[in-house]
């Protein structure tokens, strides 16, 4: 969902492919570029008057010849140059990165007002139904009112509570259905499992329904029609940048993702159509069943007096954004943090047997984990702490945007500054965490610090007013499952695949290799058969 970072820009995979044909003008332009044009132009920046310290950059094209598909990792190293706030030009648009904690506080916190907007990129826009929804919708009314929704209706601890035997249902079920795979040997790819398992929990959320149900061809449909929407999505898009070659979409990225898009926008009224039936139905048999049940319930019985801004009630677009959203930002990022963690603690025994020995004592031998087990395992919840700092999901936050011009740190930032915090880049920072390359639970044991956005050193699910708003059932989940699956099974990786931790960008950062791993019960066979 670093809907996101990645795809905002474009970088040389981007520019390299759209110049593809001409390799000799992309050498030529690549070499000049550094050393002739920002001397004759003096860089696109000179526009922008006490800009925090950066790169040059083209005209027009800004930094984007200079900059690769892992944006994060370039930007780690431009923060070596350039400090802790710095300025590039990401094409025509101004943008700013945050690379320490307490930039991160003055940005995020003390100035939040200013940065509470988000950056969108064209497929973005399509997929939620021109940013009517939550994540993209800008700081505002609609916006107040969706985020009240999901916090009260959802995610509150009522609402979480009531939902504790779905997520149950879910976790337990892969857990059996792993068994049924481990009688055959079979080699099981653990991100996609979870995914599966976590894509029905949020459709129960959403409408009570196993949309991707993979029994049944309609719900396999599904999910590659999502898998693909999650692909195009996180593939950049030269023309979000460079709003000059929007028309002639060189990606042909517009194309695709308006045809998935079709489908998903059909799905969605098919939901929403039958939901209205079956209402209409209830109250003509007088059962007068109005109990709010799950998210579309809420939306589609939602009232309000806010006729100024068009609120009485959600319009179509608003529902099928909030659908569309709640997968997309649901799903993928909970799953690859999953697979995450299991190969960080497969690769190492010592943290591996440690977790197992707590995960026996604790639990047992004779019955599945369950969520009340999860406070009383604190070298577990050290760990997870871990795996979300050396792998936030999405190393950018979602970029921010400035609503309007200010000033931050003595410099002066534009209205609609593109801003990155890049999360990914702090963890790495030997000035902000101790050998910062080794996974090591530990350096949480005896530590107060945190992922629910009070620690600007840890921010996986940003923080403030636009914070991830699904942070508690993500969280909850990440130890759900890394707990079921290592108390339930031993599993057996290629080495070469667990071992080979290089990132993939899209709508989040995936391994690269996803993680394969076969699974040997460890418990009775009667616990996994009752
Ligand atoms: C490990 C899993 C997840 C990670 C790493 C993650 C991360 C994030 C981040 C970094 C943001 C932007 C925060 C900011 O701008 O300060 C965000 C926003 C958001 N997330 Fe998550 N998220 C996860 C799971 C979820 C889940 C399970 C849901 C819902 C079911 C969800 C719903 C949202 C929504 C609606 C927003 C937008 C909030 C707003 O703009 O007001 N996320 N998430």
């Amino acid at each position: 969902m670093d809907l996101l970072h990645s795809s905002i820009l474009s970088l040389s995979d981007c520019f390299n492919s759209f110049l593809s044909g001409s390799m000799l003008l992309a050498a030529t332009m690549s070499i000049a570029s550094y050393f002739v044009i920002p001397i004759l132009f003096g860089g696109q920046r000179k526009n922008w008057k006490n800009a925090p310290p950066g790169p040059a950059g083209w005209p027009i094209l800004g930094s984007l010849p200079h900059l690769s598909h892992h944006l994060h990792e370039d930007f780690f190293q431009l923060a070596k140059i350039y400090g802790p706030l710095f300025s590039v030009n990401m094409g025509i648009k101004p943008a700013i990165v945050v690379s320490s904690p307490e930039m991160a506080a003055q940005v995020l916190k003390e100035k939040e007002g200013m940065f509470s907007s988000r950056t969108i990129t064209e497929a973005i826009r399509v997929v939620s139904y021109d940013a009517h929804s939550i994540i993209f919708s800008p700081y505002g009314p609609r916006w107040k009112a969706l985020r009240r929704i999901l916090i009260t209706e959802l995610l509150s601890p009522k609402a979480f509570e009531q939902f504790e035997s779905l997520r149950t249902t879910q976790v337990h079920g892969l857990l059996k259905h792993l068994y049924l795979l481990s009688k055959s040997n079979t080699q099981v790819n653990i991100a996609e499992s979870a995914f599966t398992a976590l894509a029905n929990l949020v459709s129960n959320f959403v409408c009570s329904k196993n949309i991707f149900d993979n029994s049944k061809p309609e719900g396999r449909k599904m999910k590659e029609v999502f898998w693909e929407m999650i692909k195009v999505i996180g593939t950049p898009n030269f023309s979000d940048l460079l709003p000059i070659v929007k028309p002639l979409d060189p990606q042909g990225l517009k194309r695709k993702i308006r045809k998935i898009f079709d489908q998903m926008d059909a799905f969605y009224e098919k939901i929403i159509e039958e939901r209205l039936a079956e209402k209409v139905k209830a109250q003509l048999e007088t059962t007068h069943n109005n109990e709010k049940t799950d998210l579309l319930d809420v939306l589609l019985s939602y009232k309000s007096n806010d006729k100024e801004n068009g609120l009485e009630r959600f319009s179509r677009a608003i529902i099928k954004g909030m659908l569309s959203e709640m997968f997309i930002a649901g799903t993928e990022t909970t799953s690859s943090t999953v697979e995450w963690g299991m190969t960080e603690i497969l690769r190492q025994p010592r943290i591996h047997k440690k977790l197992l020995l707590e995960l026996d004592q604790v639990v047992g031998k004779n019955r599945f984990v369950v969520e009340s087990d999860i406070p009383k395992l604190p070298y577990l919840q050290a760990t997870v702490k871990e795996v979300f700092r050396l792998h936030p999901g999405v190393p950018l936050i979602i970029p921010r945007r400035t609503n309007e011009a200010c000033e931050v740190a003595g410099y002066h930032i534009p209205k609609h500054c593109i801003v990155y915090v890049n999360i990914w880049g702090m963890a790495r920072d030997p000035k902000v965490w101790e050998n910062p390359l080794d996974f090591k639970p530990e350096r949480f044991i005896g530590s107060s610090v945190d992922v629910k956005g009070q620690d600007f050193n840890l921010l996986p699910f940003g923080t403030g007013r636009r914070s991830c708003v699904g942070w508690p059932l993500a969280h909850r989940m990440v130890h759900y499952y890394l707990a079921a699956l290592l108390h339930a099974f031993e599993w057996d990786s290629p080495p070469g695949i667990l071992n080979d931790m290089s990132e993939r960008v899209g709508l989040t950062i995936q391994k690269d290799k996803s993680l394969l791993g076969t699974p040997k019960p460890r418990l009775q066979d009667s616990v996994y058969e009752h």
